[in-house]
């Protein structure tokens, strides 16, 4: 139950067919020129939101980066559960995938990216005399945060790359960031890019409400009504006391309302003003006023289910169809050893 007073749910299930569609030009202009300058990088960090594993990942990424050693790093892992974490690392170490959470506020949390350049480059000096990661990920994920985090605890100094609460505000390439003296690391930025085409238009409501689709883009009624419909789902959410509202309701329309009327949202003539309340309900989550949560499901059949709808949509490299063979072995023996522990 979500809130004191109980509450009887009346959906099962959320419902919507619309998918929200964001590829500006400098998104794919990016792409290009992330692919055009690989050969020139020697690691990739693949930064992903921590608050949804799943639906931050970007096929496209897989794509350009190739055989490139990748490092996925889950950022703003203060806004989700610690408890997804041994999880998350389970099923991408089932994927190959070597896997950080950061907070980019937090010098000794960014600084195991810095341990894993630097292992790469004093592996071989002779053939890393500067070492070069490319940050890539979706739109607000925090690539510049990290990039500016990651300056300051390797080599003391200040802001290098533009930041912003809103997607979008870094949108070509950056020049070389050196971030470590010794031995010699340099990264470069590059703007956020969206999946042209999410195929799961829930998955597509999570990556905007987690502020990765510019609010004008995605319809900020239906990110409300998701939200809330998930609050009513996650065990010990007490959304009532943060909004100051009497009691947990399954209806956004009676939320709202209330809502509005607490913050006093008015319109001149005294009307209730819904989109302010919407507003200020959408900035408590992303504020992690309602805690640290995550709205992906990470049970094993719906992180199988979500890494198949996805290799569905976009075709899967040799390598990568190799990787997705290994990953369901294991996926079925795991599954076998647990029925039998059940039997
Ligand atoms: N809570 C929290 N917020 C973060 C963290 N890292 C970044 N942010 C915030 O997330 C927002 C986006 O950060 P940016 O670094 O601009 O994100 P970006 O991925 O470079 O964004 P694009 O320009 O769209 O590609 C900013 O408001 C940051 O302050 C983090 O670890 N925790």
């Amino acid at each position: 139950m979500a809130c004191a007073g109980g509450l009887r749910l009346t959906r099962t299930s959320f419902v919507h067919e619309k998918s929200i569609s964001w590829f500006p030009g400098h998104m794919m202009a990016g792409l290009r020129e992330m692919r055009d300058q690989m050969r020139t990088v020697d690691l990739v960090v693949e930064t992903r939101d921590a608050r949804i594993p799943l639906s931050s990942i970007n096929r496209q990424f897989e794509q350009i980066v190739g055989r490139k050693r990748r490092v996925v790093v889950y950022n703003k892992a203060d806004l989700a559960p610690v408890a997804i974490q041994d999880a998350v690392r389970r099923e991408m170490a089932m994927r190959d995938q070597q896997v950080l959470f950061t907070d980019t506020s937090i010098n000794r949390s960014v600084k195991k990216i810095l341990g894993v350049a630097s292992e790469i480059a004093l592996s071989d000096p002779v053939k890393y005399p500067q070492l070069v990661v490319m940050v890539v990920g979706m739109p607000n994920v925090g690539k510049s945060s990290l990039i500016n985090a990651l300056r300051r605890t390797g080599i003391n100094r200040g802001k290098a790359a533009s930041t912003g609460a809103k997607p979008g505000v870094t949108r070509a390439l950056s020049s070389r960031i050196r971030v470590l003296d010794t031995p010699p690391v340099y990264l470069v930025d590059t703007p956020g890019v969206m999946i042209p085409h999410i195929p799961d238009p829930v998955a597509a409501i999570k990556v905007a409400l987690t502020g990765g689709i510019k609010d004008n883009i995605a319809d900020e009624a239906v990110l409300a009504d998701y939200l809330l419909f998930r609050l009513n789902r996650l065990d010990g959410v007490d959304y009532c006391s943060v909004l100051g509202i009497d009691a947990p309701t399954d209806d956004i329309g009676e939320l709202l309302q209330k809502l509005g009327r607490k913050i006093g949202a008015l319109r001149r003539g005294g009307e209730l003003d819904l989109d302010k309340a919407t507003q200020h309900f959408l900035r408590a989550f992303r504020t992690g006023r309602f805690g640290r949560l995550c709205l992906d499901d990470l049970d094993p059949q719906s992180v199988a289910a979500h890494f198949q709808r996805s290799a569905e949509d976009l075709p899967l490299s040799r390598s990568q169809q190799a990787k997705a063979r290994r990953a369901a072995h294991r996926q079925r023996a795991m599954d076998r050893a647990r029925s039998r522990n059940q039997d």
